[in-house]
């Protein structure tokens, strides 16, 4: 077959999948008149990944899971934007690693609204000016994101989703190397660069900023007084900077965990992860017995932080993730089992453990 007996045959299947989307288009929009009907969330976690499982189980063509994932990611985007007018608050300014993090969620056909803090998503989240936001929790160079574990003490909203994001940070500036003496990141950033500092700039002054594209804002604006940004290439690219050198995290496989958070969790999947948070009486035994209830039930746990109750000196919050869903009969048992130990326990939401 010639150049031009090929490309027939693309316009031929091109138009047969503008139909079926259109014929898609239809039924999603009739499943979205049943959840209005019904009171139900647009958005529904659990249906698009067990979607996406299904379509990378049953692919058998040449294109890899990546790209699946990420084709089905935006027809499933322009499919909620059809349903609603679906609103995501981030950490902003645009091109931070939330707002990739969230594009990778939402895709490009919804609306996103750029936050100036973590407190800000929350709050716009709480009081129904977004309809979900997305937030930082861990790092796996780097760990937990404390600001983002706090915020959950004071709030309702739960966990209905998380993202995984390969984080891939560079020095970025408009000027030459050896004239930077200020470099500006966010500070999760300069603990994943942290050896890659003193290596290369162990006498540059590092100033912690609100995001990463806020700092490659900086380095433009304060290019003359030697200002560089660490970040991620889309903030580079915003601001017109130059990547001087790329993946400079102590890390290559930098990966950080992102929560979506909305007023409602979601329903199980069968691989589903809880996460929750408890406070124990002051007493010898009390965390060890309390984390004996996983034991028992042979529950998973993945992760344990503490924080600072931030009510009384030397009180704290234990956040906790394990393997289940909440209504499963295991988890609900042991969390009957922890509520005796404990002088408070918060669940946070239920979630499909998705490692993509
Ligand atoms: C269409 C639905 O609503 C949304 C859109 C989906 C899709 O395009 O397949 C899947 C889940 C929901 O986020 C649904 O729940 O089935």
């Amino acid at each position: 077959m010639n150049l031009d007996d090929i490309r027939i045959g693309i316009d031929r299947i091109d138009g047969q999948l503008l139909d079926l989307l259109s014929e898609r288009a239809e039924l999603v929009h009739q499943v979205g008149e049943v959840k209005k009907r019904d009171g139900l969330q647009i958005y529904a976690p659990e249906r698009e990944e067990a979607l996406l499982r299904k379509l990378v189980e049953r692919n058998q063509g040449r294109l890899p899971e990546k790209s699946i994932r990420a084709i089905y990611r935006e027809i499933m985007s322009a499919a909620l934007a059809l349903e609603d007018d679906l609103k995501i608050a981030y950490l902003g300014p645009e091109g931070t690693w939330t707002h990739q993090a969230a594009i990778k969620k939402f895709g490009h056909s919804v609306e996103y609204t750029a936050q100036p803090n973590f407190a800000e998503v929350f709050d716009q989240v709480t009081r129904r000016k977004a309809d979900y936001g997305v937030v930082p929790i861990e790092n796996s160079t780097e760990g937990a994101v404390s600001h983002t574990l706090d915020l959950f003490v004071d709030s309702s909203l739960q966990i209905c989703a998380q993202i995984l994001l390969r984080i891939e940070n560079g020095l970025m500036a408009c000027i030459p190397r050896d004239e930077i003496k200020t470099l500006y990141s966010h500070p999760q950033v300069f603990g994943q660069c942290r050896t890659w500092i003193l290596q290369n700039f162990p006498k540059a002054d590092l100033v912690e900023v609100s995001s990463t594209t806020r700092a490659a804002q900086i380095a433009r604006e304060k290019a003359s007084e030697g200002a560089a940004a660490m970040g991620g290439a889309l903030a580079a690219e915003m601001n017109g900077l130059t990547m001087l050198e790329e993946s400079i995290q102590d890390r290559a496989t930098n990966t950080t965990r992102f929560l979506v958070i909305g007023e409602k969790t979601c329903p199980a999947t069968g691989n589903d992860r809880t996460s929750m948070l408890f406070a124990i009486h002051d007493r010898p035994g009390s965390l060890v017995r309390a984390l004996q209830a996983f034991e028992h039930f042979d529950i998973n746990m993945s992760k344990i932080e503490s924080r600072p109750s931030k009510r009384k000196d030397w009180e704290y919050v234990f956040y906790v993730d394990l393997a289940g869903h909440c209504e499963n009969d295991d988890v609900q048992e042991a969390l009957g089992e922890l509520e005796k130990h404990c002088s408070m326990v918060k669940l946070l939401g239920s979630y499909p453990d998705v490692s993509e």
